[in-house]
C-alpha cells in the first residue's frame, strides 16, 4: 500500500480557507462519509489535510497514536515572527509545549475550578440583570464571556462593556493570530526561504515583529498587575497567580508565564459566548425544552433566590443542557486542527508527516449509532438515564461529545467551560424565559455556520428575555450585593 492516500474528492469544490472551515457545510454532511468513508484526503493550496469522520479513527490516531498526532499545522509567519510559538494553542509539540501544557491542565483541573465559582456565580447573576435590561444578546455574552475569564486569569473585577480597552486588545490579537493561518495568506509559507529576506525589505515581518512586542507587553501588564498585589500580600485565587507562585516548579520564563495566561484568555472568551449563542437558539427551537428546565429549577430551587453552584449536582437536567449544548452545536467544528510530525500508514492507507487532521466534530457527535435517530435535534433528556440521572452516552468521554478536541490536545478548558455553561443556564432560565419577538416568522436557522476565525455561531435571530416572575430583578440584585 505504498503511499496509497485515503480516498477524497478531486476538482475540489472547496479552494477556500479550510481552517477556517468555510466550507464546512459541505465537509460535515453525512454524505461525506458514504462518499469517501470514515477518512477523506483533501490537498489545499498543496498542503494535505486529512478529514475523520468517525470517532474509531479519530481515537485510533489523535489519541491512540497521539506521538505522532499532537502537533499543530506549522506557520511561519505566525510561530517564528508573530507570537514566537508562545501562543500556547498554536505551539507546536515540543518541549516548549509541554512546559506550558501542565501548568494549564494543573490551573483548570477539575478539582482547581471550584476556586473560580464565585466569578462564575457573580457573572451569571450579571448576565441575567442585563438580559432584563436590554436585548441585543450577543454584546451582553461577549461582554460576559470575556469577564469571567479575565477575572480567572488575573482576578480583575468585573469588565464594564464588551468595549473595554483590555478585550479589544485581546480580540485584536486574536485577529491578527488567525488572519496569518489562512492557507495562502503567506508567501513566506510557500517559499520559506523568505523568512531571511532583511526586515527593510518585508513588511510582513516587520509587522509581526512589532506585533509581537505589542502583544508581549500587553500580556506582560496585565500579568504583571497579578505580580504586584501578590508582592503587597494581596492573595487572590486566579491563574496567573498560580503561575507566579509556582514559578519553580514550572519553569516558565517571565515572558512565557505571560503568554500562556493570554492564551488560555483568547482560547476561552469567544468559545464560551459562541455556545451561550447556540444554547440560545436551541431553547427558541425547542420551547419545550425551557418548560422542562423550569420544573426543575421550581422544585430544587424555588422562588425565593438564584440558583448556586451548590444546587447543580441536584440539577441533572440542566447538567445534561450543558452537554447537548456543546454536542449539539458546533462551537469549534473541526476542532483546533492537529498535524502528523512523522509517515503514517492506517487500514493500509499512508497519511504522510506535515498532514493536517481535522476531526469533523459535528458528524461525529450527530452519530445516530451513538446519539440515536434524533441526533440532529436539540433534547437534553438524551443524556439521562432511567433514575434521572446524567449519563456520557460516549464510552470513554465523560463529557459525552467531542466539542473539546482529542488526545494531548484536548482542551484544557473544559471543566471551566462546563463550570460557566451549568450556572449561566441556571440562572437564566430560573429568572427569564426565551422567547421570539412578536411578528417574529419564518423557520429560525439551525444549520447555517457564520463562521470566526475556527469558530462558528449562528445566523443571527432575535430573542426576547421576559421575566418569570415580579420578584425575580430584585432577587437578582440581592444576590449580587453578596459579592460587592
Ligand atoms: C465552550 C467552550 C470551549 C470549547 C468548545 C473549546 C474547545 C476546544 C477545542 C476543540 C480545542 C482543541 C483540542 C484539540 O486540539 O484536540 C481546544 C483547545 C484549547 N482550549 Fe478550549 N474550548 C472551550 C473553552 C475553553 C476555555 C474556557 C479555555 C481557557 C480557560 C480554553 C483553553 C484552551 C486551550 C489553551 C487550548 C489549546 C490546548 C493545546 O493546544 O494543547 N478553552 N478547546
Amino acid at each position: 500500500a505504498f503511499r496509497n492516500l485515503p480516498p477524497g474528492p478531486k476538482g475540489l469544490p472547496l479552494v477556500g480557507n479550510i481552517l477556517r472551515a468555510a466550507d464546512n457545510d459541505w465537509l460535515a454532511s453525512p454524505q461525506r462519509r458514504d462518499d469517501y468513508g470514515d477518512l477523506m484526503y483533501l490537498s489545499v493550496f498543496g498542503q494535505g489535510i486529512l478529514v475523520v469522520n468517525s470517532q474509531r479513527v479519530a481515537v485510533d490516531l489523535l489519541e491512540k497514536r497521539s506521538n505522532i498526532y499532537s502537533d499543530r499545522p506549522q506557520s511561519i509567519s505566525l510561530n517564528e515572527f508573530l507570537t514566537e510559538s508562545l501562543l500556547f494553542v498554536f505551539t507546536g509539540y515540543s518541549d516548549l509545549w509541554r512546559r506550558l501544557r501542565r501548568p494549564a491542565v494543573e490551573g483548570f483541573s477539575k478539582s482547581i475550578v471550584s476556586d473560580f465559582y464565585p466569578i462564575q456565580n457573580r457573572e451569571a447573576i450579571m448576565l441575567a440583570l442585563s438580559l432584563i435590561k436590554s436585548p441585543p444578546m450577543k454584546k451582553h455574552f461577549q461582554r460576559h464571556s470575556w469577564s469571567i475569564i479575565l477575572s480567572i486569569n488575573y482576578h480583575l473585577p468585573p469588565v464594564e462593556s464588551e468595549d473595554d480597552p483590555v478585550i479589544v486588545g485581546i480580540v485584536n490579537h486574536v485577529e491578527r493570530v488567525l488572519h496569518e493561518i489562512e492557507p495562502g495568506a503567506r508567501l513566506v509559507e510557500y517559499f520559506p526561504w523568505m523568512r531571511y529576506i532583511p526586515n527593510k525589505l518585508a513588511k510582513w515581518k516587520r509587522d509581526a515583529q512589532y506585533w509581537f512586542i505589542q502583544d508581549s507587553l500587553m500580556y506582560e501588564r496585565l500579568l504583571g498587575k497579578v505580580a504586584d498585589d501578590l508582592a503587597k500580600g494581596i492573595d487572590q485565587p486566579s491563574f496567573g497567580a498560580t503561575l507566579i507562585k509556582n514559578r519553580e516548579k514550572y519553569r516558565l520564563s517571565e515572558r512565557e508565564q505571560a503568554w500562556l495566561v493570554g492564551s488560555m484568555l483568547s482560547a476561552g472568551g469567544e468559545t464560551t459566548s459562541t455556545a451561550l449563542h447556540w444554547w440560545l437558539l436551541a431553547l427558541l427551537v425547542h420551547p419545550e425544552v425551557q418548560v422542562r428546565a423550569r420544573a426543575e429549577l421550581d422544585e430544587v430551587v424555588g422562588y425565593a433566590r438564584p440558583p448556586t453552584f451548590a444546587d447543580l449536582p441536584s440539577l441533572p437536567y440542566i447538567r445534561a443542557m450543558v452537554k447537548e449544548t456543546l454536542r449539539w452545536s458546533p462551537a469549534i467544528p473541526f476542532s483546533v486542527p492537529h498535524a502528523s510530525s512523522a509517515d503514517d500508514w492506517y487500514d493500509g492507507m499512508f497519511i504522510p508527516k506535515g498532514t493536517v487532521v481535522l476531526p469533523n466534530v459535528n458528524l461525529i457527535n450527530s452519530d445516530s449509532t451513538v446519539f440515536g435517530s434524533d441526533s440532529a435535534s436539540f433534547n437534553p433528556a438524551r443524556y439521562l438515564d432511567e433514575k434521572g440521572q446524567v449519563k456520557p452516552l460516549m464510552e470513554g468521554r465523560e463529557e459525552g461529545h467531542v466539542s473539546f478536541g482529542y488526545g494531548r490536545r484536548v482542551c484544557p478548558g473544559k471543566y471551566v467551560a462546563e463550570g460557566t455553561l451549568g450556572i449561566d443556564f441556571a440562572t437564566l432560565l430560573w429568572a427569564l424565559r426565551f422567547e421570539r419577538p412578536e411578528g417574529a416568522e419564518g423557520e429560525l436557522d439551525v444549520r447555517t455556520l457564520v463562521h470566526t476565525g475556527i469558530g462558528a455561531y449562528p445566523v443571527p435571530f432575535e430573542c426576547r428575555a421576559v421575566p418569570r416572575f415580579a420578584e425575580a430583578e430584585t432577587l437578582l440584585k440581592e444576590a449580587l450585593d453578596l459579592y460587592e
